[in-house]
């Protein structure tokens, strides 16, 4: 009877029996009353298992893996009430959850089978996990081609090292994603009940149109190798936060925009081709990793930083950590904050196009306060490529120059500070700066923000008053009326206002005093303000009507009592600005350091004597430089020979001797010139008076002479018209009582 007994194996091939369960159970446990014991685990993978029916009677079952077996029916699963998780891939299974549900089941693995059609899952509410990728139909394979696969998975095998591996790679890739296999999945239907689901996978289909999937809880879902073009049917996803869209044929990421969730998007192999495209999910701040591996957009220039730029929560991009150097720069290229422009302009003089005006009447302010104020102040003009408008003089307004000269100036080095805007550039000499400074005054300049973080990287130390519209309907009007600019320009130049704003709130002490310029009229008498307080000359009227009741209080050469110096006036006349001074402060920003130093003095008053002298020496020379009356300690530096700073105009002895020494090299002076300067310095030196000090000696000294910048000729500068020139008495004969009290309170 050996023909019945083949029969027989032949029956058992691909049967489950209880034997072969019994020996792959697992994980025992309590069962029912609690009093038995049995295994809730099964798993049978890769046994050519047909037929599994035997399961039905283990009912106790709460995880049953059968993946790579040839199963085509798992009605027995309608007996395990119990069961939680079914891995049933790589099977024969054509029908859709053939079974009744169990109550628990919440994670099924049917990837890989014959479905091919999805079906109403309204029963199966405690689903949560359900894996429907690359459902296909091996039958309908031509035979050549599973041969073919399997040759060249061998080849896999013996070549794993060699080109045919990729070949077989890409080829086996292809011959499993590729949509021309029929029989898989085009769309997804049924789920709507499934009010648990939060993982599902329908990777490897022919999905043609996301649907379906409307308000489910999902977490992660995955739609590789299907057939989009577009993503949507998402917006309810609200708590998606890993989406798998590769190998699509996706062009754009519009479909993104509300899943605020997102943490990671695999759109690997797709057609976007745009960078723009990053707009779309610029604004979910959990995105961490953007995966656009394959995509015709990594060919655009600048590809990497851009998206990085766009997208800056992201940790990875293609698959690579972003990092920090990528991130600093990408913004450093797409956004360069003003004082990474201004180093970039100063260093190579390669200007920042901006496109719009400022025009809030500081040019004409800044002429007015000189004009008043001429004995101390001179108008330091720019040059600029731009041309004059209607009234305005060449060197003046600006010296105007034609694009080629600005461009041979900046290669001789003969700008401080360039920039462009508007479409014309811009720029400020040292020459402008040293011709002030030659007629023994201090310049004024006006300039756009970013010149003054150009300006801030030089070693100029000026004072920044910052003069700002509040009140914007004005400041537009204001534009429009003066006819010289386009809507665009004026509507950047509006914008641009709070770009300043921010600089003041987020830099304290970037600026040393913020004047609201709405009323051209208040400004500038808050800026003369401004500028007589620090120049002392409010205080000096005061004291000269004081000091006309009681003469003697400056002439005896008291030192007035110590007076620290304060923070600056902030004339910000709007809440906001006023607000601007509680922000907290970075110690560590350079440009805050006048800011401490101001402080500093504040807040540390216990000063000891010494302390208190230097303070006192310092602060003399500073005022005394910016009135004019002696050269800056600066200006030391400039000095040919070593020769004594202007202290030691104190030290009768020390003048001798220094100027005994230029005597020798000075040419002949006309003393007639030198009127003004002798009678500070007099004033200075209360030896210098005394009967027998020689004249000469202090006006030799080397205070008198050479500026910043100036030739090397010991040529005292003219006297500037306006000054208060001491054309009547001599200093060295008769000093005037009352300017000398002038002088005396202006040294304070
Ligand atoms: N050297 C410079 N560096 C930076 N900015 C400068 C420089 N010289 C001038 N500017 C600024 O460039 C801007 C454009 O100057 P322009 O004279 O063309 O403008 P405007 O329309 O007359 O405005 P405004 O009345 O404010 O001067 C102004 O804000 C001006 O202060």
């Amino acid at each position: 009877m050996p023909g019945a007994r083949e029969n027989r194996d032949m029956e058992k091939v691909g049967v489950l029996t209880a034997e072969v369960v019994s020996s792959c159970v697992s994980n025992l446990g309590r069962f029912g009353s609690g009093l038995h014991h049995l295994y809730h685990h099964l798993s049978l993978p890769s046994q050519d298992l047909s037929d599994v029916s035997v399961l039905s009677k283990y009912v106790h079952l709460e995880m049953l893996e059968l993946p790579h077996n040839k199963i085509k029916d798992l009605s027995c699963v309608s007996h395990m009430p119990y069961l939680v998780t079914l891995d049933a891939s790589h099977n024969e299974i054509s029908s859709f959850f053939g079974f009744q549900p169990p109550m628990n089941l919440k994670e099924v693995n049917f990837s890989h089978n014959r479905i091919t059609k999805m079906e109403d899952l309204s029963a199966y509410s405690s689903l949560c996990n359900l894996d429907l990728d690359c459902i296909l139909i091996r039958t309908y394979i031509h035979p050549y081609a599973l041969e073919l696969a399997h040759f060249l998975s061998l080849c896999l095998c013996i070549f794993s090292t060699n080109a045919l591996y990729s070949t077989a790679c890409s080829f086996c890739d292809y011959f499993l994603t590729h949509p021309y296999l029929d029989n898989s999945l085009s769309e997804i239907t049924g789920l709507e009940q499934c009010f648990k689901l939060t993982h599902l996978s329908v990777a490897h289909n022919k999905i043609s149109r996301i649907s379906g999937l409307h308000s489910l809880p999902l977490t992660h879902l995955c739609l590789r190798g299907n057939q989009l073009e577009r993503i949507e049917g998402l917006e309810n996803l609200k708590c998606l936060q890993v989406l798998d869209l590769s190998l699509n044929r996706i062009t754009s990421l519009s479909g993104l925009l509300n899943l605020h969730l997102l943490g990671s998007i695999n759109l690997e192999k797709n057609m976007i081709s745009e960078i723009q495209e990053c707009k779309h999910i610029h604004d979910i701040f959990l995105l961490r990793d953007l995966n656009l591996v394959g995509n015709p957009v990594q060919a655009q220039p600048d590809y990497r930083l851009a998206v990085i730029f766009l997208l800056q929560h992201l940790t990875v991009l293609d698959q690579e950590k972003v990092t920090v150097e990528e991130k600093v720069s990408s913004v450093n290229q797409f956004d360069p904050p003003v004082d990474v422009v201004a180093a970039r302009d100063h260093m190579t003089h390669l200007v920042y196009q901006l496109m719009q005006p400022q025009g809030c009447g500081k040019r004409e302010l800044s002429h007015r306060l000189c004009q008043e104020l001429n004995e101390y102040f001179a108008h330091g003009t720019s040059h600029t490529t731009r041309g004059p408008y209607f009234g305005e003089e060449d060197g003046i307004d600006y010296h105007f120059v034609s694009e080629e000269d600005f461009q041979n100036m900046i290669h001789m080095g003969k700008f401080i500070q360039t920039m462009q805007y508007g479409g014309h550039s811009y720029g400020l000499s040292r020459e402008a700066i040293e011709e002030v400074a030659r007629e023994g005054l201090a310049c004024c300049v006006h300039m756009e923000l970013e010149g003054v973080f150009s300006l801030k990287n030089s070693y100029f130390e000026p004072r920044y008053i910052l003069l700002i519209p509040t009140q914007m309907d004005k400041y537009m009007g204001h534009l429009t009326s003066r006819d010289l600019y386009t809507q665009a320009q004026i509507d950047m130049a509006v914008s641009r206002v709070e770009l300043y704003a921010n600089t003041n709130r987020q830099r304290l002490g970037f600026f040393d005093n913020v004047i609201p310029c709405d009323d051209w009229e208040e400004a500038y008498q808050s800026l003369r303000q401004v500028v007589k307080e620090y120049l002392l000359l409010e205080e000096q009227e005061e004291g000269e009507n004081n000091n006309r009741g009681s003469p003697d209080n400056t002439s005896n050469g008291h030192e007035p009592e110590e007076k620290l110096p304060s923070p600056p006036p902030s004339r910000s006349g709007s809440g906001a600005l006023a607000s601007h001074s509680a922000t907290p402060i970075n110690p560590s920003d350079p440009s805050y350091r006048n800011y401490f130093t101001k402080i500093q003095a504040e807040l540390s008053p216990q000063k000891n004597p010494v302390e208190l002298a230097s303070i006192r020496r310092r602060e003399h020379l500073v005022r005394e430089a910016i009135v004019g009356k002696s050269p800056g300690v600066y200006s030391q530096l400039f000095k040919s020979s070593a020769q004594s700073a202007p202290s030691s105009l104190q030290n009768p002895h020390l003048n001798e001797a220094s100027s005994r020494g230029l005597n020798d090299s000075v040419e002949p002076l006309d003393i007639s010139v030198l009127g003004h300067n002798l009678e500070t310095l007099k004033d200075q030196t209360p030896e210098a008076t005394r009967p027998g000090t020689d004249l000469l000696d202090v006006v030799v000294s080397p205070s008198s002479d050479k500026r910043p910048g100036s030739n090397n000729k010991p040529i005292l500068p003219p006297i500037p018209a306006g000054r208060k020139t001491p054309a009547s008495p001599s200093p060295a004969t008769s000093p005037d009582p009352a300017h000398t009290q002038q002088e005396g309170r202006v040294e304070m």
